[in-house]
């Protein structure tokens, strides 16, 4: 082969570049895959925009043997369908068009020498799979592009060729593994040559001076799939995904994770996994005769396919199961976070509100009442004499009078209230928008049910116990805050205290 270099476009590629090792070892390999002169004078043709097909005739006839391939080409059953024979460069070139002109030229002219080598069959393999794959996603997305993108996904592993020609040892090991997954042959290239072979193919590609769109599309080709990609992009990035898929060594279970990779992306409905299966398959093997090329296997598509749903099924099944136990995990932490916040707002004794939580609820409330104009009261209760009930009857007893007490208050409270254990013997109740002559009516219920019922029984005798109470009311004082409102319903209470206890005060009344 003989190389020669029409026009380095390099320069124009938006790719990372190249580390500088690898460029210099690419620069200086003797071995480097290059274009016959016939293949040049074509890529310097298309390097023209007014070249005719007759421009790409004159420049393919110098080469004998690529003129009849290319004939070939075009009369085989792949071209061939509605058309006569074809006998001449100019036909044949005018049947397949210009860019696939080009690839036919260029992988024919790279091809050659290939073909004793298992390695380089297995490349140019899958090559030709994502080549037509991405043919028929073209046809479905954009027609006008069919053949650009068929060209572009027939050279995306170009650059392995050349990998495989500066470093053949780590090369040859690194893509030995058959058949091969080109995420992994990437990441794999990255930690050997510091970068991947599409990078590299789009540079060589550039080098010989093929279009710069083609050089960057190569460049691009095993990108993330997104919806965001330019659509001839999005099918040549698709078709080495099915190309990985279809011929690894489980392609119903490659094709089940490509579905639900697919799913999120592909929206659009005219494009079925099944027809572009079948249509690879048809055309496959004369594509590959032509080629010298060993067909990769044939697969039953329709049952490939149905397998494939079968599996994606389940894998959605057994992931809908993993989602649900992990939202009944959520679930659980959730109910058990409230239960534990529930529990931290409690007084452990009587199971009324503590005093953090009335403080805190106090704050909120009042602040709430001045915003918007209401009025709410706090009313202060102090068990008389507990000391002494304590003294006589025992720390237990005074327990369950405590106890008893709290469930007075419970069943007293309204809905919206907030009664709490404000420390030892002191309780807090929070009332709402209600007035002090209302939370004096609620304390009288409250002494009254005192005086009826015994908080406890002891030896036969029932123990009565009396309470102090202090009311303050919002509206009756300038409180700048809850705590001011707490203490002045504490020195309610002790005014009561003073005068004898078992009576209720009211601030400033
Ligand atoms: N059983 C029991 N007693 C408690 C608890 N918390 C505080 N006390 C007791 O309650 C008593 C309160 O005593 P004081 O503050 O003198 O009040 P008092 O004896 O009720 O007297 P006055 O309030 O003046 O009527 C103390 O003896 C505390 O030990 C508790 O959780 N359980």
């Amino acid at each position: 082969m003989t190389g020669i270099i029409i026009s380095d476009n390099t320069q124009h590629l938006a790719i990372p570049a190249l580390p500088e090792f690898l460029r210099s070892d690419l620069t200086q390999c003797a071995n480097l895959p290059s274009l016959p002169s016939a293949a040049v004078r074509v890529l310097e043709v298309a390097g023209h925009p007014d070249a005719t097909l007759n421009d790409y005739a004159h420049a393919i006839e110098q080469d004998p043997a690529l003129t009849l391939r290319l004939i070939s080409l075009a009369n085989s059953a792949f071209y061939a369908r509605h058309h006569t024979e074809t006998h001449s460069c100019l036909e044949a070139t005018s049947r397949l068009g210009l860019d696939a002109t080009l690839a036919a030229v260029m992988s024919f002219s790279l091809w050659r020498g290939c073909r004793s080598n298992d390695q380089l069959q297995r490349i140019w393999g899958r090559s030709f799979v994502a080549a037509l794959a991405a043919r028929y996603l073209a046809e479905q997305l954009c027609p006008a592009q069919a053949s650009f993108v068929f060209t572009a996904a027939l050279l995306q592993d170009i650059g392995m060729l050349a990998l495989l020609a500066v470093y053949p040892a780590d090369a040859h090991e690194l893509y030995n593994s058959a058949p091969v997954n080109h995420l992994q042959i990437s990441q794999g290239e990255h930690m050997r040559f510091g970068c991947d072979h599409p990078s590299v193919g789009g540079w060589l590609a550039a080098r010989w001076g093929v279009p710069v769109s083609l050089a960057q599309v190569i460049s691009d080709s095993h990108g993330e799939l997104t919806s965001q990609d330019e659509t001839d992009l999005f099918c040549v990035r698709l078709s080495g995904m099915i190309a990985d898929a279809w011929l690894s060594t489980n392609p119903s279970q490659s094709l089940s994770v490509l579905m639900r990779r697919l799913n999120p992306i592909v929206t659009t409905p005219s494009i079925s996994l099944r027809d572009l299966l079948n249509s690879v398959q048809r055309q496959l093997p004369p594509l590959a005769d032509l080629f010298d090329l060993t067909a990769p296997s044939a697969y039953d598509n329709e049952a490939l396919i149905i397998q494939a749903q079968q599996l994606l099924f389940q894998q959605t099944l057994s992931l809908n199961a993993r989602l649900d136990a992990q939202q009944h995990e959520i679930d659980d932490l959730q109910q058990r976070q409230t239960e534990l916040e529930e529990r931290s707002r409690r007084d452990i004794l009587t199971g009324l509100s503590n005093r953090a939580w009335l403080e805190e609820q106090l704050h909120e409330r009042f602040e709430y009442c001045k915003t918007h104009g209401y009025t709410m009261s706090v009313v202060f209760i102090d068990l008389d004499h507990f000391k002494k009930l304590n003294d006589r009857f025992g720390h237990q007893t005074g327990d369950r009078v405590l106890e008893r007490f709290g469930q007075v208050l419970s069943s007293l409270v309204r809905e919206g209230d907030l009664a709490g254990r404000y420390g030892g013997e002191e309780f807090l109740i929070i009332l709402p928008n209600e007035s002090a002559t209302g939370a004096q009516r609620f304390a009288k219920r409250i002494a009254k049910r005192l005086s009826e019922t015994p908080m406890e029984t002891v030896d036969g005798q029932a123990l009565y116990v009396s309470v102090s109470i202090g009311i303050a009311c919002l509206s009756d004082g300038g409180f700048g805050n809850g705590r001011e409102l707490i203490d002045a319903a504490d020195q309610s209470m002790y005014f009561i205290k003073r005068t004898g206890r078992g009576g209720i005060s009211m601030y400033g009344h």
